[in-house]
């Protein structure tokens, strides 16, 4: 067994977090030998929920977890973290876009920013996951100057699961056997899910995903608009946004940072844009990754045609305009 190293749930008492800490705790993220101090962030008012959670945990009897510590502090909470889940904000109700979310959301990214770069360890990897996650991300690292900006992240993984489980049940096939789905760009309405660049192996041969599904009126239609709507038919059939599948793709996201991700495969991330594919710089961008030695890399040189020129321009526009108003937010004070 490994020295314990701090992982941070903010959100701790809400309903994603609810299903994270127990995959966390499991050993599913930072692998079956690695002990856990989970710190459990929640606001003032949620600590008599959070007190049952923790209870709950101690229940599981859980061997990697070796320490909870919940509380409303974030100098308490973000003390000495290796990664942290951040999870906190509100979630957006029906007929809500997320970046409705923004006004409300984005002070709390600041604020938590400023906490990481206080408190935590400089190589700490911060994934970002309450709405509207990109520009959550890229104001959670302007106010955290002194951790590099490639340690902040937002999650599109679960984007990504779900362009994976639409080409997998349109071709009939178990989920892995689809590879390389990317999504560019925004956790929104505007994002790109990808299909040219997937491969699906059927029968044991692998084969391009576009070639085997045979129909680009799908892949350039009801494919992108299923992705792009999902979370939104989640809540309308819920009543309540996304938490189990969200909870699953965070655990997916920071496993691939930390254990790196397989030759030739790639999965997409939410990541600070140095300009790769003409995107602007300094959004936090959905692009295709590798990662290697904990450090994740954009996958260069994909060949982007006419139509898909078109929608990364289209959701960097908005993200350029998001993030133009979380500065302003943000400034406000
Ligand atoms: N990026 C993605 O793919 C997804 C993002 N989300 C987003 O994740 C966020 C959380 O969703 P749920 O867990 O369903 O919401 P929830 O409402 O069940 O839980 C949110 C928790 O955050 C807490 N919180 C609020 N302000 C906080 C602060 N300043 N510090 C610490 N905790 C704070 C609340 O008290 C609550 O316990 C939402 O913004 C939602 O839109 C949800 C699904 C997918
Ligand atoms: O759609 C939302 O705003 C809530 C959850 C979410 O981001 C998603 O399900 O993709």
């Amino acid at each position: 067994m490994s020295e314990p190293i701090t992982v941070v749930v903010t959100g701790a008492a809400g309903q994603i977090a609810y299903s994270l800490l127990y995959m966390i705790s499991r050993g599913e993220v930072f692998g079956k030998q690695q002990r856990i101090n989970l710190h459990l962030l929640d606001i003032p008012p949620m600590m008599g929920v959070l007190e049952g959670v923790v209870m709950e945990l101690g229940d599981c009897a859980l061997p990697l977890l070796n320490k909870v510590v919940p509380t409303s502090d974030p100098a308490v909470a973000f003390k000495d973290a290796a990664a942290a889940f951040m999870v906190g904000a509100m979630p957006r109700k029906e007929g809500m876009e997320r970046k409705d979310l923004l006004s409300a959301n984005v002070k709390i990214f600041k604020v938590q920013g400023e906490a990481l770069d206080k408190f935590a360890r400089k190589d700490v990897k911060v994934l970002v996951v309450g709405n509207p996650a990109n520009t959550n991300a890229i104001i959670c690292s302007h106010y955290a100057p002194s951790i590099p900006k490639e340690n902040f992240t937002a999650m599109t993984r679960l984007d990504q699961n779900r362009a994976k489980y639409q080409i997998a049940s349109k071709l009939g096939l178990p989920v892995d056997a689809v590879k390389n789905v990317i999504i560019w760009g925004n956790h929104s309405s505007t994002q790109y899910p990808d299909a040219k660049h997937a491969v699906v192996t059927v029968n044991g041969a692998s084969k391009s995903a576009w070639d085997a599904i045979g129909d680009a009126a799908y892949l350039q239609g009801d494919f992108i608009s299923t992705v792009q709507k999902r979370g939104a038919a989640v809540i309308s059939a819920r009543k309540m946004s996304s938490a189990m599948s969200a909870a699953k793709a965070a655990c997916d996201h920071m496993h691939d940072w930390w254990n790196g991700t397989p030759a030739g495969e790639f999965v997409s991330m939410g990541v600070v844009s140095d300009g790769s594919y003409g995107m602007p710089k300094d959004i936090v961008f959905s692009f295709p990754v590798e990662i290697r030695d904990k450090k994740w890399s954009i996958v260069q040189g994909l060949s982007i045609d006419d139509f898909s020129k078109g929608k990364l321009d289209i959701t960097a526009k908005e993200l350029l305009e998001e993030k133009d108003e979380a500065m302003a937010v943000c400034n406000q004070d």
